[in-house]
């Protein structure tokens, strides 16, 4: 939910539709929205505390920042210390953080008093503790829905979204592609409804291509630094407790053995006799870290983007932009320098629905809030 988010909102132009394209991924997605919020202005309150929040977590991401990292005795020194700054910079962007657990939430269980809540996790953790009156309602339990929302608002909105721009890039790249998983999804979803998660078994290309938008654009590119427990001896190679490594998910995914041609974007790799071929390295296996700090939101993440991706071809058709000419604009599949998140460059695209049926089957979308398990 950071600036990052604008760049697909400012640069598609959908032709057929009058609103702004942000709404399509925005409320295919609503249903399972942390906060159900509906976004709809870059100014809007809760980005811009989002995008403050998000600028906190990548300053204090930079490995080695803080001496006290190294040196974990430093937490004693009072912040007028020398050395202490990493006190004072925690104070100074404490609003901040607080800002990003608290204003949503708070909104949340103002809109539940009033009954004008839309479905989302804040609202389901809220309902639920209410009815089972165990510890409901108490301040620890409130307090930790507050920090489970918060922190995945601020880990899960960015790194989802630029998987879903990777996407879009490559359908508007790649339309035979796009043409085979809407040839799946015609045959298995037909045209009456949209696509469910109980559809997913049944969607073998669908799901390849999910897996092809992993492994091209790694999210985080070198992972997170993680520090080893204890000696470790791996090919020979003596790698000492309190080593810090860094996993280079990028070469991961590019490695030529488990990926020929790793710079083409082909579903088709994570396939045999039109099956997912389980041979085939999972990109799931690295694209969300490793060990014990593993991203806790991976399988949400997952189904996100089986929602989004299902979605969004079952109902729309994805195309290059035309330029002044008249000839659809050549992309190149470039993406930012950021040292922790990475994103596809932004870049146009025009997106039109398949069909007025498709049209009315989005529009018509979750409007009584119900979610298929
Ligand atoms: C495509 C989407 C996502 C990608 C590529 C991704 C990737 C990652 C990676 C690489 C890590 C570091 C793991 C490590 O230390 O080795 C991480 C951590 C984390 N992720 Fe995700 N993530 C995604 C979505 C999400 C979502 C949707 C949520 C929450 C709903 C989430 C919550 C977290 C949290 C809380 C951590 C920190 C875990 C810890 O330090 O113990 N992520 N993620």
């Amino acid at each position: 939910m950071s600036s990052r988010t604008t760049n697909l909102r400012k640069c598609c132009k959908p032709v057929a539709f009058s609103d702004s394209c942000s709404t399509i991924p925005t409320s295919l997605s609503a249903t399972f929205d942390i906060y159900g919020l509906e976004i709809t202005d870059h100014n809007d309150k809760y980005i811009r505390i989002a995008e403050k929040a998000a600028d906190v977590y990548i300053k204090i991401s930079v490995p080695g920042r803080y001496l006290v990292e190294t040196f974990p005795i430093l937490r004693h020194l009072p912040a007028w210390f020398p050395g202490a700054s990493f006190k004072r910079d925690a104070a100074k962007w404490e609003p901040d953080v607080l800002a990003l657990r608290n204003a949503a939430f708070d909104n949340v269980k103002r809109e539940m008093a009033q009954g004008t809540a839309l479905p989302s996790i804040a609202a389901s953790l809220l309902e639920n503790a209410l009815q089972e009156k165990s510890s409901a309602g108490t301040i620890s339990q409130e307090d930790m829905f507050r920090n489970i929302t918060g922190i995945a608002y601020l880990t899960g909105a960015d790194t989802t979204f630029s998987s879903v721009q990777a996407f879009f890039l490559a359908m508007t790249m790649h339309p035979d592609k796009q043409r085979l998983a809407q040839a799946e999804l015609d045959a298995v979803v037909g045209p009456n409804r949209l696509p469910a998660f109980s559809d997913r078994a049944a969607l073998p290309y669908v799901n390849a291509l999910i897996k092809e938008c992993f492994r091209w654009h790694n999210v985080v590119p070198l992972g997170i630094p993680h520090e080893t427990t204890a000696d470790e001896e791996i090919n020979g190679w003596l790698i000492p407790k309190g080593t810090v490594l860094i996993p280079n998910q990028w070469a991961m995914a590019r490695d030529e053995t488990a990926y020929p041609n790793p710079e083409r974007f082909l579903p088709e790799r994570f396939l045999k006799d039109g099956l997912l071929n389980p041979s085939v390295r999972d990109p799931q296996k690295y694209a969300f870290g490793f060990g014990r700090r593993i991203c806790p939101g991976r399988h949400f993440a997952d189904a996100s983007m089986f929602i989004i991706v299902s979605s969004v071809l079952h109902a729309f058709d994805i195309a290059p932009s035309i330029d002044a000419r008249g000839q659809p604009v050549k992309l190149e599949a470039k993406v930012t320098a950021d040292l922790l998140l990475s994103y596809p460059e932004p870049f146009e695209c025009e997106i039109t629905p398949r069909s007025s049926n498709a049209e009315a089957l989005v529009r018509n979308a979750g409007l009584d809030g119900s979610v298929d398990a």
